[in-house]
């Protein structure tokens, strides 16, 4: 294959260098690189883990089996922590026999090579494998097999031919490491995936827009313990802008609350798990991020039809007010235990009558939204540590870091969040500051945080009549002008409140960003820091949807101001050409 090199530009990011052709015909996303060094770090972090969780394992496999316990996990409850006893063993079919079928001591991890040992079965851990489903240039893929200490091997899918080239292209560039460990196919990933069952301990699905055609394959792609990364930039679609498109999609109304980029997130969860149950599997949160203009989470994948049973206690319908910010969530299962056996039936509804009790409007209804915690808060504090004794290697450090330790703050246990100014906005009230707002939550006994998605968002497990009785109180300390009667914030501060607010400053109302004076939420380091098109293609106003309305706008007044340039300057050649003849 001959190049000209003059024809390329190269481009480095962690410790991968990618070559660029000054066409750029292949997708490359510079924005992108808060996404991939997240990636790493979780990788990282599940290599690690893993390695703890087989040792542990091997250690307790000596040791009498304990007695597995039921976990309803309704909101609310932590997340039931899958160990060695939800790793099965490999039938020599490859398929794997679910507990009821095995006996607890015997079981073992699928990405392990089964070996009989005096009638038991030895585990050894083999190294990782990675799929990288949609990898275009193989940046990625580079950088997973080059930084990330403990892959064996990754494997780079396009179906485009030229993507695959300049992947290839690059895989030589990157030297014998990359040579060695990153293989490049061209392939559609759906078919790749459903032809590797339970092949690979990590798949990453990166897609232009949405992920939700490849779902299905990868989560038959994953083995049991294995993680699925998975990224959706249609947040248009995710959050509200679409509800239909939304709910063909992901299977998910979406609802336009200031709480949207959560449910984006939670919308996305209880898409993969339904994808995962068809195939007897379930997922397990460790880490779901909404970042700059995507989503992108981080669950691992077991195989289980017994803890199966257990995902309609993590699903929920959302309820939110028309008049006010009033939300409430509707399981949609719930358990009933006797003695030791437990029940599974459907949740009591309706948790809301048929108007607000705060203001009297009717209700939307959202989801069905994963509505367990959407992050192993253990997970995250290795993941931070690890990002932090390791900083010069992650390009994009401070905004990982600032977003990680946000997460690391936030309540596990709360689905959504309330915005101060929503609140505000409904009563017509001028704020409280966020520290009186939070000291009155925890003076009233309730748990109050900020959350990653938004700054101004904040998370409590105090009922919304607690919330709206706390704005009455302060509402009569700042009065507010006489609302016509109907308005939702009239009928709100028409009642008396109950509870007594105590507005005086409780010692853990600062934030823990505020309380260290650090910065949580950075500003974009540059202009259009956001999603890209596919690439070869020119934005036209059908991107709205993908790329947000000012990027578009931004882009056409731009494109137009050229057209317009090019016009100018036809028309002056025009005019020259006219008069000289
Ligand atoms: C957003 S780009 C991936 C970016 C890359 N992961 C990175 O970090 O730079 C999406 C890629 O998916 C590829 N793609 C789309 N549909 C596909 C399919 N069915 N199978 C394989 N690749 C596909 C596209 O050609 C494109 O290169
Ligand atoms: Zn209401």
């Amino acid at each position: 294959m001959s190049m000209d090199l003059n024809d390329y530009t190269i481009i480095k990011e962690g410790e991968a260098e990618i070559l660029m052709h000054a066409k750029n015909e292949v997708f490359y996303n510079k924005t992108q690189v808060n996404n991939r060094d997240m990636s790493i770090a979780v990788l990282r972090t599940f290599i690690s883990k893993r390695k703890q969780e087989h040792e542990a394992f091997l250690s307790k496999r000596t040791k009498p089996a304990p007695k597995v316990s039921e976990n309803n996990g309704s909101v609310g409850d932590v997340e039931e922590k899958p160990n060695e006893l939800d790793m099965k063993i490999e039938k020599s079919n490859g398929e794997c026999e679910g507990p009821e079928e095995k006996s607890q001591e015997e079981t073992c991890s699928t990405s392990e090579e089964p070996i009989k040992t005096e009638g038991k079965v030895r585990g050894e851990l083999k190294p990782p494998r990675v799929l990288e489903a949609l990898s275009a240039s193989g940046l990625r893929a580079l950088r997973y097999a080059r930084e990330v200490e403990g892959v064996s091997q990754v494997v780079a899918l396009d179906n485009d031919k030229g993507a695959v080239e300049a992947c290839q292209r690059n895989i030589k560039f990157n030297g014998s490491v990359a040579c060695s460990k990153v293989e490049s196919h061209l392939a559609d990933a759906r078919v790749y995936m459903l032809t590797h069952p339970k092949e690979f301990d990590v798949v990453d699905l990166d897609p232009y827009g949405s992920p939700s055609v490849f779902l299905d394959s990868a989560v038959q792609s994953v083995v049991d313990g294995g993680m699925l990364m998975c990224t959706a930039t249609d947040m248009a679609v995710l959050c509200g802008g679409n509800g239909e498109v939304c709910y063909s999609k992901y299977g998910s109304y979406p609802l336009r609350g200031k709480y949207c980029h959560e449910m984006a997130l939670r919308i996305l969860l209880a898409c993969i798990e339904s994808h995962a149950n068809r195939y007897k599997r379930y997922i397990v949160p460790v880490l779901s991020v909404q970042m700059d203009f995507y989503v992108r989470v981080f669950v691992r994948i077991y195989s289980s039809a017994s803890a199966m049973k257990n995902t309609p206690l993590k699903l929920s319908y959302v309820y939110q007010c028309t008049g006010c910010d009033s939300f409430h969530l509707q399981p949609i299962g719930r358990t009933v235990s006797k003695n030791t056996s437990v029940r599974y039936l459907p949740g009591f509804a309706p948790v809301v009558p048929q108007g607000c009790s705060d203001c009297g409007k009717k209700f939307n209804m959202g989801g069905p939204i994963w509505s367990a915690p959407i992050h192993d808060q253990e997970w995250v504090t290795s993941i931070v540590a690890d990002v932090k004794s390791m900083k010069d290697r992650y390009p994009a450090y401070d905004r990982i870091s600032a977003v990680l330790t946000t997460i690391s703050e936030e309540l596990p246990d709360v689905p959504l969040f309330l915005s101060l100014h929503n609140l505000c906005a409904t009563l017509k009230c001028t704020s409280p500051s966020a520290v009186i707002f939070r000291s009155a939550v925890i003076n009233a006994g309730y748990r109050i945080s900020g959350t990653h998605v938004n700054p101004l968002g904040l998370k409590s497990d105090a009922p919304m009549d607690v919330i709206w009785d706390i704005m009455r109180c302060w509402v009569k300390n700042h009065p507010v002008k006489a609302q016509p009667a109907d308005q939702p914030g009239s009928v709100i501060l028409a009642k008396e409140p109950v509870l007594q607010a105590n507005f005086a400053r409780a010692v853990a109302s600062l934030s823990k960003a505020q309380a260290k004076k650090v910065a949580r939420f950075l500003p974009n380091p540059e202009r259009h820091w956001g999603p890209k098109l596919r690439a070869g293609r020119q934005i036209t106003s059908k991107h709205i949807s993908l790329l947000g309305e000012e990027a578009v706008n931004g882009c056409l007044n731009h494109q137009e101001s050229e057209h317009e340039a090019k016009r100018q300057k036809t028309e002056k050649t025009e005019d020259a050409n006219a008069s000289e003849s």
